[in-house]
């Protein structure tokens, strides 16, 4: 469904500075995948994302979506694709259904198809009671579920959401998850859905495919689970004694399975206490065997935790950054854009220079 190979994008900015955004990124989505890109802002997400829904040209590699170039056949991709952007693609001043109708018409549905379609998304998206509503007196979740209608509006195989979650509380991101997975289902082919996060949680949780993005870069492509397993494993955190700290790390050194002991002691003066943090792959499984090596050495442990790893820690087992304290854009000298904003002037075509980013 999508197939890159050496994609990249440089910006050019004033006269001198290159800005590498996506820096040769080869990967393969198979059709039916929903695949969470994940990563710090800055990272290349949806440099990458507008590459591919052909906003903005590649500088270069290949990429080709739904079967066509991106470069050579811009018009075949877009009409096979659903892009939702991060600006919302719906118009403010709009009728809720006559903004889906529109874009029905837009993309070749005649008028009666395309109010048939608009009232089928509204009904799948829970916005019927909103339609006869302009967009710009929709809540934030209600606005959000238009946009995904906006872009499955001529029914494609294949979406792509630009964060879409971002800015909504926890009861409406889990609202609008429910609806895109069942809008994924309910389509005659499953869709395959490529999207942009922050929240990690949801990564986890939707995603059966999660690409870490990191400086342009994939950096690691796997399922969350498998990601977990492999790159951060879980943690056993044994407390004891600070005088017994060291040898129980030195025990847990020598476990089956322990990537790495890390010991910390922190308290009072006279009331220190110390905790071994312990990376296993399998936790539970480790537990047992290593609070009997600790007794059998003497050492009494006065609690046990063991915590399975989170997508965070997959980001600071790869990078040693946690994606957590990565929230600023670190492009030095480069001030993070508005959506819309081109200091190149490299790609300002009309698509481009419009915050509304519809692909039409
Ligand atoms: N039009 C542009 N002109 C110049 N630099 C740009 C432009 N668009 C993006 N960049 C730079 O390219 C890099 C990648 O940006 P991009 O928006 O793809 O990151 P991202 O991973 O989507 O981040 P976020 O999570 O903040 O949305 C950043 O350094 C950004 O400042």
């Amino acid at each position: 469904m999508i197939r890159t190979r050496a994609l990249t994008k440089d910006f050019v900015v004033g006269r001198t500075q290159t800005v590498h955004a996506v820096r040769g990124i080869s990967l393969d989505v198979e059709p039916g995948e929903l695949v969470a890109v994940l990563g710090p802002n800055g990272a290349g997400k949806t440099t990458t994302l507008r590459m591919l829904t052909t906003l903005i040209p590649p500088t270069a590699g290949t990429a080709e979506v739904a079967g066509y170039d991106v470069v050579a056949h811009p018009d075949r991709v877009r009409a096979a694709i659903g892009y939702v952007g991060q600006g919302g693609a719906a118009g403010a001043s709009q009728l809720v259904r006559d903004e889906l109708v529109t874009q029905g018409e837009i993309y070749g549905l005649d008028r009666r198809r395309a109010r048939d379609r608009a009232n089928e998304l509204l009904e799948a998206l829970d916005l019927t009671e909103q339609a006869d509503r302009k967009v710009e007196s929709l809540s934030g979740g209600q606005k959000r579920r238009l946009d995904v209608a906006v872009g499955l509006v001529h029914e494609p195989s294949l979406l792509f959401l630009d964060e879409p979650s971002t800015g909504l509380d926890p009861h409406n991101r889990a609202n609008l998850w429910e609806h895109i997975l069942r809008m994924r289902t309910a389509a005659a082919e499953p869709m395959t859905i490529v999207l942009t996060t922050h929240y990690l949680d949801e990564a986890d949780t939707f995603a059966e495919r999660v690409i870490v993005v990191d400086h342009g870069q994939v950096i690691a492509d796997d399922t969350a689970d498998a990601l977990k397993a492999e790159l951060a494993g879980d943690l056993v955190t044994l407390r004891v004694a600070p005088e017994h700290a060291a040898a129980l790390a030195a025990v847990a050194e020598r476990a089956p399975g322990t990537r790495s002991v890390r010991v910390e002691t922190s308290g009072e003066a006279g009331r220190e206490a110390s905790t071994v943090e312990i990376r296993t792959a399998d936790g539970p499984g480790a537990t047992p065997g290593l609070l009997r090596a600790a007794d059998g050495a003497g050492l009494q442990v006065s609690r046990v935790d063991v915590a399975r790893p989170t997508l965070d820690d997959v980001f600071l087992g790869l990078t040693g950054r946690s994606l957590r304290e990565t929230a600023v854009v670190d492009t030095p000298g480069v001030e993070p854009l508005e959506t819309g904003e081109h200091p190149t002037g490299e790609h300002s075509t009309s698509e481009d220079t419009t915050k509304k980013e519809v692909l039409a």
